[in-house]
């Protein structure tokens, strides 16, 4: 399975937003992961559909869109339409993650279910098959440019193992405190969309920081 970098637009300079995501375009890059907060599901308010609809004129990449938001169901329509090309919501998010998961595919958007540090990888096991991404968080949402936590390894592996033996396809993404240090031990472990926030936006050379992860990428091809 290829392995992707989605560097986290939350680390950008939000004053050089159409500069700095041609950089990392034309490292090669493929997705943009775009962290969409409420102020409500977690602690901190980032950015909407307004600001996605706006950048989706500036770039070609995949919008892999990770919403941190109640109620997410409401919305999904609005974010396929501004552009989102992958929709992931929290499985702690809604009462009805079946409900969610079916508005997702029926906008045409790819869908992502994505679970918080606590709560344990076999709650997502009824939905494995219906979802085209699983994300993985590996610092409690809210913020870039905390520690990575690696008691989430063993999750990976599960989705990995999972993924073989229900013969299933769906891509396990990492999400929260990845370096070119430690992405080797996600990678080990089945991971293959790897998010990277401060370790690529918050490099003086965005382009080779992000060319040095797909480096890291070829040695497990
Ligand atoms: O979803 C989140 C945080 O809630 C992430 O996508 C972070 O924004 C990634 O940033 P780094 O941990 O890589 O700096
Ligand atoms: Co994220």
């Amino acid at each position: 399975m290829s392995i992707y970098l989605s560097p986290s637009m939350l680390s950008i300079d939000f004053t050089k937003i159409g500069e700095q995501l041609a950089m990392i375009e034309q490292a090669g890059t493929p997705y943009i992961h775009l962290d969409v907060m409420d102020g409500v599901f977690v602690p901190n308010i980032s950015f909407g559909i307004p600001v996605i609809k706006g950048i989706r004129k500036a770039s070609g990449m995949v919008f892999d869109t990770h919403l941190m938001i109640v109620e997410p169901e409401k919305y999904v329509e609005e974010f396929r339409k501004a552009g989102a090309d992958i929709i992931n919501f929290h499985l702690e998010a809604t009462e009805d993650p079946k409900k969610v998961i079916d508005r997702i595919r029926a906008t045409g958007a790819k869908v992502g279910i994505t679970i918080k540090p606590k709560t344990p990888v076999e709650a997502l096991k009824p939905y494995l098959a219906e979802v085209d991404m699983v994300l993985v968080m590996t610092v409690e949402p809210g913020f870039g440019g905390q520690k990575f936590m690696e008691d989430q390894i063993p999750k990976i592996r599960q989705l990995s193992e999972w993924k073989k033996e229900l013969k299933l396809g769906y891509d396990i993404q990492v999400d929260g405190g990845i370096t070119q240090d430690n992405v080797r031990i996600v990678l080990d472990a089945g991971a293959n969309v790897i998010v990277a926030g401060s370790a690529v936006f918050g490099k003086n050379d965005i382009g080779q920081a992000a060319k040095g992860f797909m480096d890291i990428f070829k040695e497990y091809e």
